[in-house]
């Protein structure tokens, strides 16, 4: 089996503009909300997403877990097509609900996922009930009681028994981090999963599900607008963080590179936005950028997205998107990027910086 969990080929998800996935025939705009990500997430590894809001993180991390069929591209666990698979046309190997218990997602409310009806205990047995009917309940009562411990809500009995409103919003992040644990995956996408808890515990969040990440060999996918909390996750695991703009990836690569040598003028522009984050030329005084109009999903510009508000774009950032290719290790899609790219003999675009 290959180690990589899972991977994105060329993915595209666009949306009809009033809701549905786009069909072909439709005459409606459609909103490139992810649109050519190549992305693949290695075994106990950590990915952190970052980008503006819509610029297109949760529907990518859904795609990534098999949640949101993308209208084109592959999306693949192991090597194995998702969607090939649930439309039963793999013949061999991983069975569809084994991939969709290897892939699961914590909520930016974790509420959304505990029944407000029910205790705490009864919400975790469901879904290992249908995982492991051949469990008896009194060690199925015993796994949950040992995770809930090991997130550090103890005594766990006193836990297990409570209503989902009887807990604080940490609390109920836990419990939703148990439910995921419970089932063992391979990969958790994290949507925002730390966002609404109180400054002070988000570092404590962070650390938990690192350290959970090392004892239970799973990878995360977080997303996040933030890049300091992107960093901090990155730093501390040896990953990796992506910059997401309009629907692509631009620039990915470890702390080294996108946050003491961002490459791509997109990841400047976030480090600038990011107050915790020291810039190492000081200055703050003004946006790097020529618009802080974003463009319009459903009309993203020709060429490279960032055209329009890049300082350092030039006539031939407007012709052909530049891509970075996965397999061969790129991992900033700018033209800046390389040497003997006719960008350098292209005229700067007005306003740009030579
Ligand atoms: N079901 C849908 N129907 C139509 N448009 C959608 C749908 N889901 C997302 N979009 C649009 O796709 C774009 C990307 O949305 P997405 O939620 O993936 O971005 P995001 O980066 O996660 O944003 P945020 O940080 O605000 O959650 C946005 O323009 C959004 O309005």
């Amino acid at each position: 089996m290959s180690d990589t969990v899972v991977s994105l080929r060329d993915v595209k998800v666009h949306f009809e503009s009033d809701g549905g996935l786009l069909d072909v025939f439709s005459k409606n705009e459609a909103v490139h909300a992810v649109d050519g990500v190549n992305l693949d997430i290695e075994e106990n590894e950590v990915v952190a997403l970052v980008g503006e809001s819509g610029c297109g993180k949760t529907t990518l991390g859904k795609a990534a877990i098999g949640l949101q069929e993308p209208t084109e591209g592959t999306v693949s666990y192991r090597g194995q097509d998702i969607w090939e698979t649930r439309r039963g046309n793999a013949d061999r190997g991983v069975p569809y609900r084994k991939i969709r218990r290897a892939l699961q997602i914590i909520h930016q409310d974790p509420g959304a996922s505990l029944n407000p009806n029910k205790r705490v205990m009864e919400s975790l047995e469901r879904p290992l009930k249908k995982w492991k009917p051949g469990l008896t309940r009194e060690k199925r009562q015993a796994r949950i009681l040992a995770m809930l411990y090991r997130v550090g809500m103890t005594p766990p009995s006193d836990y297990a028994y409570r209503y989902p409103h009887q807990l604080s919003g940490g609390e109920a992040q836990r419990v939703a981090l148990v439910r995921t644990l419970l089932m063992n995956p391979e990969l958790i996408l994290a949507d925002e999963a730390i966002s609404a808890l109180d400054v002070s515990l988000r570092v404590e969040m962070m650390d938990l599900m690192l350290e959970l990440q090392d004892a239970f060999d799973t990878s995360y996918l977080f997303i996040s607008h933030d890049l300091s909390n992107a960093r901090y996750l990155a730093e501390k695991s040896g990953g990796r963080i992506g910059v997401m703009y309009l629907g692509e990836i631009v620039e990915i690569g470890p702390v080294e590179q996108i946050i003491h040598d961002p490459q791509h003028p997109y990841t400047q522009v976030l480090m600038w936005a990011t107050p915790e984050l020291e810039l190492d030329d000081g200055s703050r005084e003004r946006p790097p950028v020529r618009s802080i109009d974003i463009p319009d999903p459903q009309n993203p510009p020709e060429g490279c997205r960032f055209h329009t508000r890049c300082q350092k774009a030039r006539e031939a950032c407007k012709r052909t998107p530049p891509t970075f290719d996965v397999e061969r290790g790129g991992e900033v899609a700018c033209y800046r990027a390389d040497d003997d790219h006719e960008y350098w003999e292209s005229v700067p675009l007005e306003g740009a910086s030579r």
